[in-house]
């Protein structure tokens, strides 16, 4: 049996060496086909079997503080000041961190919303604390390359807010495939630190010479792939490959992806060498990767007629905790919806996002490529041209979302993953509420075949909402069906135009257009403004009379939890703790069918497991 090298002894059952990757004689990387290279899971299966033969496969929980990983004080402080508990790293922080900091490759899987970022950011910032001055550079030391512009700006903020918060000189910058030469020329003067991007823009900053090749080889210490799952399948391999040929032997490769597909196996062997391949507990194989343990998942089957009566119903009558995120599958549905809750509700006092996620076709990609999954699409999903920087919902963190709602059913089982993921986000709990046509249901089976418990086929990881009454969505219907004759297509067509203006309004590079031509602005400005009337005073409040007393209670229920939840990360925990000891989450506790039946089909059973994340196999009491 060939015996892992170097494999640290506390982490030894979570880890995987593969073998090291052949060199050129120059001390680089070469391109091998993935055909070519070494079977690893042979390699993968003797290491299994040898952790079976020494003892326990369970991986042993050390639970080590961020203070104990080895990381710089200023960074521990600057964790403390985000409001992140230093006590408490997350699964994939507490294996990666050390061996990162070790100087050792790693590829990361672990599943969304579970940390990842701050996995490779900490101690990439730790390492370059260390080096700072050391060496004259004239490419930056560490490129961070991500899939999307929007993944960019996320990347870039967070690590903008460590440096500012632990008061060192290291520069990030961040750019853009749509930035003009000049301005990326600019933001490489110096050269600065780090280097957020898309590989698309890294190989433009190359063949431009905006990046020169030999300063990349001499600088370059750190290379991360953050949603490594997403860029083979955005088209990014030629652009890899341009980057790959001038990788340094000693550079440090680092893969963060939520799920395992053909891709990042791809990828790993084009770039990584000899890497730690961290598969955690909860992510040991391809079902329990993609299970987010912490989200409450239900679903509604209605009419695509009806999905605007139900939402409203479960809005207005505040049957779901906030903040919400809702997703359409096209920007105008979103802009419908939008203008169809702001008749209802007083614009900018609730805490709704409707996101037009219109990703599908890369997420479908990934299912095909990733998964045994037979993914299938429906008619309702054409195909898209997608740029290579195209917005995504995969891996934006949207900051306390409790509930997700699937407005639509996203194109595939994987996009459904991903969305859902936007809540529950690290040790947060969420719920997810998805409104499902006839049309929608062969989504639904698939999200329910990858999702499923094996063992038990019977247990529903999607339960049927339990908290809202066919009369609490009948006394909206009239109100329901007269608001949304009011949203026409020319009022969507010109909210789309207004939004479209507030971002030129908002961009940075008008900024200084405007501040020379303070008339432009002006004008700009003085357009027509959609929506500002407010919601007429019928519309307001949805009358007692209206709600029947099942849904009342419902709503109390909801009000209660939120009461005790507050908006704050921690104080959820702290009621997350209170569930843990027996009390009441009305998903769990409360069905709007009465009695022990709506319980158990409700939130009671999602395949033994409850919120928590813990394998809960009692019955609990329905009120
Ligand atoms: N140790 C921690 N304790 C509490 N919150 C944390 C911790 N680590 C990260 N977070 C927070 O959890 C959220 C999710 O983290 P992050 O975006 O890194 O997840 P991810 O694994 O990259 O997810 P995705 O695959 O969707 O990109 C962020 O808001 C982050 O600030």
């Amino acid at each position: 049996m060939r015996k892992p090298k170097d494999k640290p002894a506390k982490q030894a059952n979570q880890l995987i060496e593969i073998k090291e990757e052949p060199m050129d004689e120059e001390g680089r990387r070469t391109v091998q086909p993935p055909q070519e290279a070494e079977d690893e899971n042979e390699v993968k299966d003797e290491l299994e079997e040898e952790n079976d033969d020494g003892g326990s496969s369970e991986v042993e929980d050390e639970e080590k503080s961020f203070d104990e990983l080895g990381l710089d004080p200023r960074l521990i402080r600057a964790l403390s000041k985000k409001d992140i508990s230093v006590s408490k790293p997350t699964p994939i922080q507490r294996v990666a961190i050390p061996l990162i900091l070790e100087g050792k490759d790693v590829v990361a899987r672990a599943k969304t919303g579970s940390g990842k970022t701050l996995a490779y950011l900490l101690p990439l910032l730790h390492k370059l604390f260390a080096d700072s001055g050391l060496k004259q550079k004239n490419a930056p030391s560490a490129f961070i390359l991500v899939p999307s512009g929007e993944l960019c700006q996320q990347v870039y903020k967070e690590i903008s807010s460590l440096i500012d918060l632990c008061k060192v000189h290291l520069k990030a910058v961040q750019l853009r495939s749509n930035m003009p030469i000049s301005d990326m020329c600019a933001a490489l003067s110096g050269p600065p630190d780090i280097l957020i991007s898309t590989p698309a823009c890294v190989a433009k900053c190359l063949s431009t010479g905006v990046l020169q090749s030999t300063s990349v080889a001499d600088s370059l210490e750190i290379l991360v792939l953050d949603e490594a799952d997403l860029l083979l399948s955005f088209g990014f391999e030629e652009d890899l490959k341009a980057l790959t040929a001038l990788l340094p032997r000693r550079c440090q490769c680092l893969l963060m992806s939520a799920t395992s597909s053909d891709d990042v196996d791809k990828l790993k062997k084009l770039i990584l060498h000899n890497p730690y391949i961290l598969t955690l507990p909860e992510v040991d194989g391809v079902k329990d990767e993609v299970i987010p343990k912490n989200v409450q998942q239900f679903w509604i089957s209605t009419s695509d007629q009806d999905k605007l009566v139900h939402i409203l119903a479960l809005l207005k009558l505040e049957l779901i905790q906030k903040k919400v995120i809702i997703f359409t599958n096209s920007i105008d549905m979103s802009f419908r919806l939008k203008l169809f809750l702001e008749k209802e509700f007083n614009a900018g006092l609730f805490d709704y996002l409707i996101d037009g996620d219109e990703s599908e076709v890369k997420d479908e990609q990934l299912a095909n490529k990733g998964s045994n999954v037979n993914t299938k699409r429906s008619k309702k999903y054409p195909k898209q041209k997608l740029d290579s920087e195209f917005g995504v919902v995969r891996g934006i963190d949207f900051k306390n979302v409790f509930t997700v709602i699937n407005y639509d059913m996203p194109g595939s089982a994987v996009g459904y993953v991903h969305r859902i993921g936007r809540t529950g986000r690290a040790y947060n709990t969420g719920v997810s509420v998805s409104l499902v046509s006839p049309d929608e249901m062969d989504i639904l089976e698939e999200v329910k075949s990858l999702l499923g418990n094996e063992e038990d086929q019977n247990s529903d990881v999607i339960s049927p909402f339990p908290l809202l009454t066919k009369s609490a969505v009948e006394s909206l219907r009239y109100r329901a069906e007269d608001t949304a004759k009011s949203v026409t297509r020319v009022a969507v067509r010109e909210a789309r135009a207004q939004d479209l203006r507030n971002e030129i309004l908002n961009s940075e590079k008008l900024k200084s257009h405007f501040e020379a031509n303070p008339r432009d602005l002006d004008l700009l400005k003085h357009d027509r403004i959609l929506s500002q009337k407010p919601p007429a005073p019928h519309l307001r409040k949805v009358p007692d009379y209206l709600i029947d007393a099942t849904t009342k209670e419902a709503s109390k229920m909801v009000k209660l939890a939120r009461a005790a939840m507050g908006n704050n990360p921690s104080r959820r925990q702290g009621f997350k703790r209170k569930l843990k000891k027996g009390g009441g989450d009305p998903l769990k506790s409360f069905s709007a069918e009465g009695g022990r039946k709506g319980a158990r089909k409700g939130g009671m059973k999602r395949g033994g497991r409850s919120t928590d994340g813990n394998h809960n196999h009692k019955k609990r009491k329905s009120v």
